[in-house]
């Protein structure tokens, strides 16, 4: 009877369940469900992909950043987020927890193909916001791969995520961090711890661009592979940002449309927050 079924995960404190739950990741199914049509759908304006690199590119460009190294925490398969931030910073760092992430990102980063997703229609949607011809896209792809300088293992839930001799001794200029925190914490205790650890990683006045899901408890990462997520409301994730030691200089929120809503996560928003260590 399902009474004994008991879950495999019971027992282990919610971050080891939470750390169970990401063996299963599956990078391409992940990329297929959040990164094709209908939610990376660059002919239509309403789309989500063009809302979301607008407010990277806008934050990236705006004037008030300054330094050389850009931490792009838990970029799992991904790397639509450091596409503004590659012309602004002369190093960036990939990260994540998962080493099939860390290997996604590698082949793509060494060009050698089998890539599970192309990347090139954000390349040039980038370009486009910048000013310059779409075809310029290869030109950012090659700075994608000049600036990128690793691919490192992290842990959000350590006090100390990165290994001791990652950074430099001042910490990075910016960090960049989409869809991790509330995607990795077991709850909102832990997504605010979460959020001072990556902070201690960060330089005195550096900024943080963090973009995550609202209202979100469960996404699918794979076949049958679901992962539960820490729902956020707007409020939430200002009184965190607060407790963590960050002013926040800006908050945008996109509310998804019927049609993004396809059944791999039940999330209902995406915020972008812009803000400052203090
Ligand atoms: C929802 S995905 C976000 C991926 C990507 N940044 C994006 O914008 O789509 C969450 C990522 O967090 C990573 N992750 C899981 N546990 C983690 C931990 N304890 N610390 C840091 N990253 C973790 C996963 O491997 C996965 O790549
Ligand atoms: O905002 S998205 O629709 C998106 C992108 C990634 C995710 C979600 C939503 C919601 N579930 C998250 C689970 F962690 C992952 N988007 C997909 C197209 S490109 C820009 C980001």
């Amino acid at each position: 009877a399902k009474s004994h079924m008991r879950s495999p995960l019971l027992g282990l404190n919610g971050v080891a369940a939470m750390k169970a739950c990401y063996r299963r990741f599956d990078p391409a199914a992940y990329l297929q469900y959040n990164y094709t049509p209908p939610r990376a759908d660059f002919t239509r304006k309403d789309s989500i992909v063009p809302w979301k690199l607008a407010c990277l590119h806008r934050a990236f460009t705006e004037g008030d950043m300054s330094g050389e190294l850009l931490v792009d925490i838990g970029s799992g398969p991904t790397l639509y987020q450091v596409m503004s931030g590659c012309e602004v910073f002369s190093k960036v760092l990939l990260t994540d927890f998962l080493e099939v992430n860390r290997q996604e990102l590698r082949r793509w980063l060494q060009d050698e193909g089998q890539c599970s997703l192309d990347w090139t229609p954000y390349l040039q949607h980038v370009c486009k916001l910048e000013g310059r011809r779409p075809s310029a896209w290869t030109e950012k792809a090659a700075k994608l791969r000049q600036v990128v300088a690793d691919i490192l293992p992290i842990d959000v839930h350590c006090s100390q995520p990165l290994a001791p001799d990652a950074l430099p001794l001042a910490g990075a200029d910016c960090l960049v961090s989409c869809f991790c925190l509330e995607s990795v914490s077991p709850d909102l205790a832990a997504f605010t711890r979460a959020l001072g650890h990556i902070g201690k990683l960060l330089r005195p006045g550096g900024h943080l661009m963090l973009i995550g899901a609202l209202g979100e408890s469960y996404y699918f990462a794979g076949p049958g592979v679901r992962i539960p997520v820490v729902p956020l409301n707007e409020a939430q994730v200002c009184t965190s940002l607060k407790e963590s030691g960050y002013t926040l200089i800006r908050l945008e929120v996109y509310t998804l449309t019927q049609d993004m809503r396809v059944g791999v996560d039940d999330v209902t928003g995406v915020f972008f927050v812009k803000a400052k260590k203090d």
